[in-house]
């Protein structure tokens, strides 16, 4: 278990691609931290140059306190004592469980009582004890799976690398082994870096987020923080599926140039109701500027078709029409057209009708500044 740390850490490849720019990133001890972003995002590059497959074009890693790149210092992977594993799990067909989970064991010539111990209780740990002589053919792709964790494990690295380890299994085996993997991290007290583009597993396993766009990181933060304050419009939008409403702010006040978008709290930070604006920052001396509304699937209440609804359409009112409503653990997640724009809100208590005519209410909007341009890009 260690620390990582990267200092404005950058990544340029041979063709001119920018796979990471200006990572700043702390990941403590014991820490589980997962590198959550869209496809091309940086994630697998991040990854890579924590473990030493990819030299940084600019910038300083440290693992553990030492340095390992930059400023003219370079130490290759095999001497970053660090774990991985990856989401094929690539482990030797010739080998018995056993084999392969004591390979790295060997490698460092461990005596072969002190390897057999230590295999034994590593095996133990990822419920395999039973299986320690078969052939990896003859396991499960979970099981599999836990043969690689079980390798990546076994001789104490300084931290675990994971690169999409869980994203080839089915649920439920998905779940239950994110859960064995959490409580095996806090067991050994390992710290970890777990690449995923799943947002679920991200938020579920992780202590920390980093959320990536683009080679930058957008927001590092708990869970929690990423979904209760986003850092921008984008992580609002990747992070939970918020609607992006593009608009100007005046004096504080935002008007979304959407017909139907009210706020009803305006100026400033009302967090005691139930209705907020959050966020608003607008630049000292500037009386408009453009700026985008974040809208979160929790934060809209749709009041379903009734006469009323159906009165208003009549006289012009901007009501929106279901397009869809999927039954979820947490409610009907339902997409609406609400005037061109794709409304996603998450419905209690009623089944959305596709079809129907309904009036969205938003309870809660994120405002940004500065940000129309990305806005426009992720705008559904
Ligand atoms: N070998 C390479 N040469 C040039 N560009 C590359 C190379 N590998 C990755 N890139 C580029 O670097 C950027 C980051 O890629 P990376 O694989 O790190 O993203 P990712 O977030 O892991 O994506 P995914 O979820 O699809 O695996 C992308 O724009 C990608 O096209």
């Amino acid at each position: 278990m260690a620390t990582i740390e990267m200092t404005n850490l950058g990544h340029v490849y041979g063709d001119g691609h920018v796979g990471l720019e200006g990572i700043d990133l702390d990941v403590k001890n014991g820490e589980f931290l997962a590198l959550l972003g869209p496809s091309g995002s940086g994630k697998t590059t991040l990854l890579r140059t924590i473990a030493g497959f990819i030299r940084p074009t600019a910038g300083n890693l440290a693992i553990g306190g030492s340095p390992m790149a930059g400023d003219g210092v370079w130490v290759p992977p095999e001497k970053r004592a660090l774990g991985m594993v990856f989401q094929d799990h690539a482990i030797w067909p010739h080998l018995s469980v056993a084999g392969n989970v004591g390979y790295p064991l060997k490698l460092e010539g461990v005596p072969r009582p002190q390897l057999a111990k230590r295999v034994d209780a590593v095996l133990e740990q990822v419920g395999l004890a039973e299986y320690a002589n078969r052939k990896p053919a003859a396991l499960s792709g979970g099981q599999r799976q836990r043969v690689a964790l079980a390798r990546a494990i076994v001789a104490k690295p300084q931290a675990l690398l994971l690169d999409e380890a869980l994203s080839a299994l089915d649920e439920p085996l998905r779940a239950r082994l994110r859960l064995e993997l959490r409580e095996l991290t806090r067991e050994e007290g390992l710290t970890a870096v777990h690449v995923t583009h799943d947002r679920a597993e991200a938020l579920g396993l992780a202590d920390r987020v980093a959320v990536l766009n683009q080679g930058k990181i957008q927001q590092i933060g708990t869970p929690r923080e990423l979904l209760q304050t986003p850092a921008n419009a984008f992580v609002a939008s990747f992070v939970s599926d918020a609607t992006l409403f593009p608009g100007t702010l005046v004096d504080g006040n935002f008007h979304a140039d959407h017909p139907g978008f009210r706020l009803p709290v305006q100026h400033g930070l009302s967090r005691d109701g139930k209705t907020q604006m959050i966020g608003v920052r607008p630049a000292a001396g500037t009386r408009s500027r453009r700026a985008v509304a974040a809208v979160a699937p929790t934060a809209i209440r749709l009041d379903p078709e009734d006469k009323q609804t159906r009165a208003e359409a009549r006289t012009g009112a901007t009501l929106a029409r279901v397009t869809s409503a999927l039954y979820g653990r947490h409610g009907y997640e339902t997409s609406l057209d609400w005037a061109g724009t794709r409304l996603r809100v998450l419905v209690h208590g009623w089944v959305p009708k596709e079809g129907e005519l309904v009036r969205p209410v938003i309870e809660q909007a994120h405002v940004f500044c500065d940000e129309v341009d990305t806005a426009g890009e992720h705008a559904a």
